[in-house]
């Protein structure tokens, strides 16, 4: 999915503005509070239905205003042309459209734009909680298999229902229960066994990118389930029975598994750079693009919001090349033209300038 015109309006300080991106490079300059990461939280929403600042939605609609847009126009893996939308309104509603259908089921629209994003917070993808990990899997996954997000939607539904069984104080363990348990590990370990899978895959592809990246460490990725190494997840549940009982959850489970990054033998955060943790995340999400492409024939979006911000130049070319060289349709804000001088060698591209909410073609 490539966006070939985009239309913003009250989102943010951008009274109303429309572009027509690059299908290649879009570069966004302009000073502090010009709006640079407004447009690119604008067209975060295309792609998550959600801000990436702030948990909000109402301190993104423009001050006095009662909702903003965000139109684009695309076209999809087959060159078919399509119009898609998301709207807010401060009453917290939301609908989505596509080709002038409209709806309040985001699954779909999102689904249709697949979309990365780095920012100079993206460290918390490794320093995070575990959460933020398996969410990044799951990206790959609801892009990649057809049917992922019913697998975890379900999970979580029968999840809930453990939890609230052990808050009743009941013994999962008795045969009562028995139904439920093996509605929970089947379900548990069907996800298991996608992420899995997926990591699998993804692991050869990270593993070239981060000696590109992080040439002088040993860096290794590995899955944990969520639950005890050696032992399957029904022994571990009938292990845990008593300790999830008195903690009213259930603590072994995917809900818990964590995607793990070794440095030298130790955490990653224990060892890395802040700019060197960039660049391992930089890594993942390039082996993240490329995995993408190969398992669906599609491309994908990916935004860099101020790029300058602790990648030296050679590691900031070396990024935006190899995103470029899978033809993703890259976004990038920068406040000086100076932090991009290596773009001058694309013949692809479109620079836009961006002054209080305004965007102009340069
Ligand atoms: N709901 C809103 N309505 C109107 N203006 C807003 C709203 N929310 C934020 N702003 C203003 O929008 C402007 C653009 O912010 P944005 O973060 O997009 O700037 P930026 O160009 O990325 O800046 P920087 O380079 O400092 O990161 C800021 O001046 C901000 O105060």
């Amino acid at each position: 999915m490539k966006l070939d015109q985009v239309q913003l309006t009250n989102f943010r300080n951008i009274k109303s503005a429309s572009f027509s991106p690059s299908s290649s490079l879009s570069v966004f300059r302009g000073v502090n509070g010009s709006g640079k990461s407004s447009i690119i939280e604008a067209l975060y929403y295309l792609g998550f239905g959600r801000s990436f600042r702030t948990g909000k939605p109402s301190s993104v609609i423009q001050h006095g205003e009662e909702g903003f847009s965000v139109f684009a126009s695309c076209k999809d893996e087959n060159d078919v042309p399509m119009k898609l939308g998301f709207q807010r309104s401060r009453s917290d509603s939301f609908l989505c459209s596509i080709n002038g259908e409209h709806s309040s089921k985001l699954s779909k629209l999102v689904s249709l734009v697949p979309t990365q994003l780095f920012t100079p917070q993206s460290t918390d993808l490794i320093i995070g909680s575990p959460s933020e990990r398996r969410k990044f899997c799951d990206w790959g996954l609801f892009h990649v298999e057809h049917g992922f997000q019913k697998l975890a939607n379900q999970y979580t539904k029968v999840l809930k229902h453990r939890n609230a069984l052990l808050k009743q104080g009941a013994n999962l363990q008795r045969p009562e229960n028995r139904y439920w348990e093996h509605i929970f590990i089947e379900n548990a370990e069907a996800l298991s066994k996608k992420r899995v899978a997926y990591v699998e895959s993804l692991i050869p592809i990270f593993e070239r990118y981060a000696n590109e990246f992080l040439p002088d460490f040993d860096v290794v990725l590995s899955y944990q389930k969520g639950w005890e190494k050696d032992a399957s997840l029904a022994e571990s549940l009938v292990k845990k029975s008593e300790y999830d009982v008195k903690m009213g959850h259930t603590t072994s489970g995917p809900h818990k598994a964590d995607v793990r990054l070794k440095v030298n033998g130790v955490n990653a955060q224990e060892l890395l750079s802040r700019g060197q943790l960039r660049m391992a995340v930089a890594a993942l999400q390039m082996a993240q693009t490329a995995l993408f492409n190969s398992l669906t024939n599609r491309k994908s979006i990916f935004l860099l919001d101020d790029v300058g911000a602790e990648l030296d130049a050679e590691k900031r070319e070396r990024f935006i090349d190899g995103l470029l060289f899978m033809d993703t349709q890259v976004f990038v804000t920068a406040i000086e033209s100076s932090q991009l001088e290596f773009i001058q060698k694309y013949n692809e591209k479109k620079m836009f300038h961006v002054e209080h909410g305004s965007v102009k073609e340069e």
